[in-house]
């Protein structure tokens, strides 16, 4: 589906046409180029390099059936695309000069359901791109420029907005209003060893060949677009948007609060995974590194919010875009907790020596909306606020339903911490730091997403890190 055939309105000068393209080059760790060459053989090699380094022209969208069905998901954004509200809701998508005219049909032509047995949830809205860009300077005038760093190139690549923290570098006199060309600065050999940016945050653009890194810009250039704000302003706020977009170089939607809760932008690998797992209705699953949500949310969806599904991550942020993904999506089943994957398994002699190593025991309490039951320093504790006991439960088999008295100070800390929300190492009430972990045998199904390489997701504009290849679990 993809196409990165080169459209253009009319034929720019051969000089400005070699300057505003996108043609970059995926660079690679030496050794792991080699690997790849010799695994794949050069030629397939350089193929899969280059289109690592484009995105997909098209975008998949998985739909929560739970909450809307695939045929009334593609009518409304159908209904979009023919409304021609798209370019303002669904940022970037073209529709009046795919069919000459016939909006019914642009409309089709631009979301197709997939294919695949057993995807009926799932939705394609193709984009278009590489576009050629005008700038349209005169040759008296020098171009307006800002350079943005490679993660938000990725992000811009793919229908977002050029955001303050994202912009390395801008010309001089930038105003807000003004025109832009919108370029990426990617790592480069350096003389040592390794590999640098070498522009550092605040860089004066003169948009001259005399310029420091001009001749590296060419072929980098990912769009143009309004500047949002002056160039002071850009360096000295902390947040918004810097540059409002309004040429790239690929189109594709973003899909920024449209139909939210409804459908999840996902790659088909992934919603495939949740598949494969064939989770049941009413079964209990582990999904071990689960933020920000999306395979937990479709697995949820498969069993249709019945049962639970609990989600781990060791990163407390990370483990909050679960919850709020849940929640937007309406989805109850789904307890997520910041906890180590590595230590959510109970070993085996341990369990068994507690009598626990075939039934469901908790390693972690359930969260409940009940002010005055959480989960504290691994038991479940119970508090009357006007008592001056607590009965506490052990949250294991060993100590299940013993009871005994805490004093004043220990109440008055455990209303603290109810109070004071979970923290940060308290997720949905349940205190995991200190977890034995689960006890063998109490999922139906374990779905283990461990952190990769994360080479599938397009475009790639570097892949020369080495902690990529031995990142460790
Ligand atoms: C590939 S992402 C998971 C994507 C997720 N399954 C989805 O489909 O949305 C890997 C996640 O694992 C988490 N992670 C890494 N090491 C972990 C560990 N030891 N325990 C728990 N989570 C971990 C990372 O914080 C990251 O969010």
């Amino acid at each position: 589906m993809d196409s990165h055939s080169p459209t253009s309105a009319a034929p720019p000068a051969a000089a400005e046409t070699a300057r505003y393209t996108y043609s970059p080059r995926l660079r690679w760790q030496p050794e792991v180029e080699e690997y790849f060459n010799t695994a794949y053989g050069r030629d397939h090699f350089a193929r899969i390099s280059e289109a690592l380094a484009h995105p997909s022209c098209y975008s998949c969208i998985r739909v929560n059936t739970l909450k809307s069905s695939t045929d009334a998901v593609m009518h409304k954004l159908l209904d979009l695309v023919c409304k021609n509200e798209l370019s303002a809701v669904i940022n970037g998508l073209e529709v009046v000069e795919l069919n000459g005219g016939d909006q019914s049909q642009e409309g089709c032509s631009l979301v197709h359901k997939c294919p695949y047995a057993g995807l009926e949830n799932v939705l394609f809205v193709q984009g278009s791109g590489p576009h050629v860009l005008h700038y349209g300077s005169q040759p008296d005038q020098a171009v307006k420029e800002v350079v943005v760093s490679r993660k938000c190139a990725e992000s811009v690549l793919r229908g977002a907005q050029v955001y303050v923290p994202g912009v390395l570098a801008c010309s001089s006199h930038v105003e807000k209003g003004d025109k832009v060309a919108v370029s990426v600065a990617i790592e480069q050999p350096v003389k040592e060893d390794g590999w640098a940016v070498g522009i550092t945050r605040g860089t004066v653009l003169q948009g001259l060949q005399s310029d420091a890194h001009y001749e590296e810009r060419k072929g980098l250039y990912i769009g143009q677009g309004t500047a949002a704000m002056s160039r002071s302003a850009i360096f000295r706020v902390p947040h918004g948007i810097a540059v409002e977009m309004t040429e790239r170089v690929y189109k594709l939607p973003s899909f920024n609060d449209v139909l939210e809760g409804e459908i999840f932008l996902q790659n088909l690998p992934s919603v495939v995974t949740a598949r494969v797992l064939d989770p049941q209705s009413g079964e209990r699953i582990l999904d071990m590194c689960a933020a920000p949500g999306g395979k937990t949310t479709a697995i949820a969806i498969l069993m249709r919010d019945e049962g639970e599904v609990v989600a781990l991550d060791r990163s407390h942020n990370k483990v909050m875009d679960i919850l709020k993904l849940a929640s937007e999506m309406d989805l109850s089943c789904i307890k997520a907790y910041k906890l180590d994957a590595l230590k959510s398994v109970r070993k085996t002699d341990e369990a068994r020596s507690l009598g626990m190593a075939d039934n469901h025991s908790e390693a972690i309490e359930t969260p409940t909306e009940d002010p005055c039951h959480a989960t504290v320093g691994g038991r479940s504790t119970s508090v009357d606020e006007d008592s001056s006991t607590t009965t506490v439960v052990f949250s294991d088999n060993k100590n299940l339903n013993s009871k005994r008295y805490i004093s004043k100070a220990e109440l008055r800390k455990n209303l603290r911490q109810m109070k004071n929300g979970p923290g940060r190492n308290n997720c949905s009430g349940g205190r995991v730091e200190k977890s034995k972990g689960f006890c063998p045998n109490s999922f139906d199904r374990v779905l283990l997403d461990a952190p990769c390489s994360a080479l599938g997701l397009r475009p790639r504009l570097f892949a020369g890190e080495t902690h990529y290849y031995d990142r460790k679990l």
